[in-house]
């Protein structure tokens, strides 16, 4: 991992009310040098919070730093010359300008433009840019929005799921790119995605959000080796009670004929059950989209019952 220390976003008590949807209040610190995901399911607010970071909405409540500059004084527009976004959907009203016609505006707009790194980018990913932007194919214009966004050498990178649309060659190039991004270790990359491998290979620190809030954040490492199930054979009635004092319990369930018991610490456990000698019928890590499904699932619940606990 590469690292300068600091902090690149900072989001305090920030809160935004729609008729049907409420984000936050949510407090955010992506470390500056690391590359966070921001993981969870659909209409969770994760391009929320990219457009509240970049002044696109305003929030009803709270404060919003990025770069160390505070967003929204009506000071943000240089600021975001330091920024590159990749927008989830791509632009419409520029359908009709050719995509060197979007380069040349690129080239006045931000100070940084490198004019030979885009000419390479266009290349490795084989992107004509004599073409409208609206007669490009999805995933050709992924990569031309894609090489822009990395050709003014942004100091920080918001990443829409930068994927969506790419084949499985240019998905491999986007990520040793980004990897090459990453390189002089001060750069910064927030990005949303639903892509696990993409996650698993670009990741220092993971944060969930469910339901417009931000569940927390956590070392990807630490996280993918903490989480584990473990089953036990039985009904759920025999082992509710013992299980409900497992250490770091996430997660407790029925799973027909064996109990399944999710853990965020394994190795304290570990340690538990041993010391209890219980004797586990199976034990399996977690990837990444099996520890969202049990966020996910005890967020629901204590939205509807308001049960802080995760045993029934
Ligand atoms: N159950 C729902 N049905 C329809 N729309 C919803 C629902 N929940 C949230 N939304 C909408 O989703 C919006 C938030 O979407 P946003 O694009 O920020 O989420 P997202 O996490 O980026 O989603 P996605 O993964 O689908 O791109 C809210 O403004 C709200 O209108």
């Amino acid at each position: 991992m590469n690292g300068q220390g600091g902090t690149a976003v900072r989001m305090t008590g920030v809160r935004l009310r729609q008729p049907h949807f409420q984000l936050g209040p949510i407090h955010l610190e992506v470390p500056a040098g690391f590359v966070t995901a921001i993981v969870g399911p659909n209409g969770s607010g994760k391009s929320t919070t990219f457009r509240l970071m970049l002044d696109l909405t305003k929030p009803d409540e709270g404060g919003i730093e990025v770069l160390g500059r505070t967003i929204g004084n009506g000071k943000s527009i240089e600021l975001l010359k330091r920024v590159g976004y990749l927008p989830e959907e791509p632009y419409r009203h520029d359908n009709v300008i050719r995509g060197m016609d979007k380069a040349e505006f690129y080239k006045h707009w931000y100070p940084d433009w490198d004019v030979n790194h885009y000419r390479e980018l266009l290349r490795l990913f084989e992107v004509d840019h004599s073409i409208r932007l609206g007669k490009m194919s999805k995933g050709m214009r992924r990569k031309f929005d894609l090489a822009l966004t990395l050709s003014h050498h942004p100091d920080l990178l918001l990443l829409d799921e930068p994927s969506s649309g790419l084949d499985p060659l240019a998905w491999r190039t986007m990520i040793e790119l980004l990897h090459r991004y990453m390189e002089s270790g001060d750069r910064t990359i927030l990005i949303a995605s639903h892509v696990v491998e993409e996650v698993k290979r670009l990741a220092d620190f993971i944060v969930f959000m469910v339901n417009g809030k931000v569940l927390g954040m956590y070392e990807k490492d630490e996280l993918l080796t903490g989480w584990h199930q473990f089953y036990f054979p039985g009904g759920y009635e025999k082992w509710r009670a013992v299980l409900s004092e497992m250490p770091g319990l996430a997660g407790l369930e029925d799973a027909g004929g064996v109990v399944r018991a999710v853990t965020s610490s394994a190795r304290e456990a570990d340690a538990w059950i041993a010391a209890r000698e219980l004797v586990p019928a199976g034990r399996k890590s977690m990837e990444l989209d099996d520890i969202l499904a049990v966020l996910v699932e005890r967020e629901k619940r204590q939205r509807q019952y308001g049960m802080k606990g995760v045993v029934q």
